[in-house]
């Protein structure tokens, strides 16, 4: 096994009924952040659910942090931390107590549990709320209590699926520097899983894609400065936003997609577009490079948005 891995997949296969959710895959993920990327069905919840050992692969082995998650699921609990997708939280509960009471089931004192709680429920943004009944709270805030719980007993990995899901977007900006904290600040190895690229990008260092239950690309993401076409991405008047970076020694051309395009040569060039939407009170939505050699390479390798393959007819 790679010294400090992660996650080790050897030829993991999982079927379900006349679904093959996961078709020999073969990884080694040990990034400090890895983006698990693929369409809707690719098989990423399905990945995490047997890398955490809440489902047995058909086939195939999965080693995380060095412990065969098939075997001992209690010291995969005590040193992973799971945000699951979908709403699983109960909802006569305050977040506190929540957090509290699985601290304890993962190992922690009472005393620990409780100061562990309100450590990770004001790291995610509740500490106002934490003593609310759940079934008051909005979605963001629910999101955020099912990373908490997450978090709370300090593990050594966060597998967090879709942690975005849902969220408007203040609450998926808040969501993702969140991510991006627990592996560049806090020192947790992350593995997230999306549909979105942008979202990989702003929080991870690799990115693996998943296309119909199998590994189609595994790369790093680059962080370096870019340089050449961006397409930029603007609330309010266009044109005018346009007409002003022209002004300013900017060209700009009207991309195919009807955003705006222009060459990104330097920060200079950024912080003009920054200063001029700012000045505008134009809102900036995204700044595209539209030479991304790992957008063009997880675009093909997602493909088609395929579903799952059926294995039986
Ligand atoms: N318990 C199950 N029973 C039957 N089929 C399942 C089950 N879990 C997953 N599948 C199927 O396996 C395939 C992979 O599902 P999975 O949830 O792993 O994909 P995903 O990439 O996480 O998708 P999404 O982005 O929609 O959450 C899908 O076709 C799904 O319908």
């Amino acid at each position: 096994m790679s010294p400090g891995a992660a996650l080790v997949c050897e030829g993991v296969t999982k079927t379900f009924e006349s679904v093959q959710a996961l078709s020999d895959v073969t990884v080694t993920i040990s990034a400090p952040a890895t983006g698990l990327l693929g369409a809707n069905g690719a098989g990423k919840s399905t990945l995490m659910k047997v890398a955490l050992g809440l489902l047995a692969p058909d086939a195939g082995t999965v080693r995380v942090l060095g412990i065969d998650a098939a075997t001992d699921r209690a010291a995969v609990r005590r040193r992973v931390g799971y945000m699951p997708e979908h709403d699983c939280l109960p909802t006569d509960m305050s977040a506190q107590d929540l957090c509290v009471h699985i601290a304890q089931l993962r190992g922690l004192s009472r005393r620990d549990a409780r100061r562990r709680a309100s450590e990770v429920l004001f790291a995610v943004g509740l500490e106002e709320e934490r003593r609310r009944s759940i079934d008051t709270y909005s979605l963001g805030m629910r999101q955020r209590t099912k990373l908490a719980q997450a978090l709370v007993h300090g593990p050594d990995l966060v597998v967090l699926d879709e942690p975005t899901s849902g969220l408007d977007p203040a609450g998926r900006r808040e969501m993702l520097a969140i991510v991006r904290r627990l592996s560049r600040e806090l020192g947790m190895a992350v593995l997230v899983s999306s549909h979105l690229l942008d979202d990989v990008e702003s929080t991870c260092d690799e990115v693996v894609v998943l296309s119909s239950g199998r590994l189609a690309a595994q790369q790093p993401v680059e962080s370096g400065p870019r340089t050449g076409p961006v397409a930029l991405r603007v609330t309010g008047d266009v044109g005018a936003f346009a007409g002003a970076l022209n002004a300013r020694g900017v060209p700009t051309w009207p991309t195919r997609e009807g955003d705006i395009g222009i060459t990104y040569a330097d920060d200079r060039v950024l912080a003009l577009v920054r200063d001029t939407a700012a000045e505008l009170g134009v809102g900036l939505l995204r700044l595209v490079d539209e030479g991304d050699q790992l957008e063009d390479a997880v675009v093909a390798a997602m493909g088609e948005h395929a579903p799952a393959p059926e294995v039986r007819a």
